[in-house]
């Protein structure tokens, strides 16, 4: 079974969560404690919506692709934070698509 690329990263931020925050970004968050992980979320999610408008102007979402992953990435060192993951908001995002969890797996493997 291959793990998809939110499953691989969540596994290294759960390994990051004890490490040393000398040698890594995610432990360094970590252990400067939530105030500063949601400043950093606050921070990307302008920079997103910055690089939105950007993008409109430009017609390239390159810069926006970027932005955005860095708001995912610091929203998922949230979640970990707290103790959640990324499967209970994919999970919420199928309830409301009125799919079960199960159902959203089916629908992901067959893509792939
Ligand atoms: N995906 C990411 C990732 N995306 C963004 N970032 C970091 O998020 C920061 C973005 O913040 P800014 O743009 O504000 O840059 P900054 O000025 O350096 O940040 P601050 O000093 O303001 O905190 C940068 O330092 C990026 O390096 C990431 N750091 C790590 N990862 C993943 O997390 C894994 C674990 O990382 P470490 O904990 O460093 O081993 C890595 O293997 C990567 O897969």
């Amino acid at each position: 079974m291959t793990l998809s690329i939110l499953e691989q990263l969540e596994v290294v931020l759960a390994s990051r969560k004890d490490a040393d925050p000398d040698s890594s970004y995610v432990a360094s968050l970590h252990s400067k404690g939530l105030n500063k992980i949601l400043e950093k979320v606050g921070e990307e999610a302008v920079e997103t919506v910055l690089a939105a408008k950007d993008a409109e102007r430009d017609g390239d979402n390159s810069k926006l692709i970027y932005e955005t992953a860095d708001l995912w990435f610091h929203s998922l060192v949230m979640l970990s934070h707290l103790g959640g993951n990324h499967q209970q908001v994919l999970d919420e995002l199928a309830r409301r698509f009125g799919l079960s969890g199960l159902d959203e797996k089916a629908a992901r493997d067959t893509q792939s």
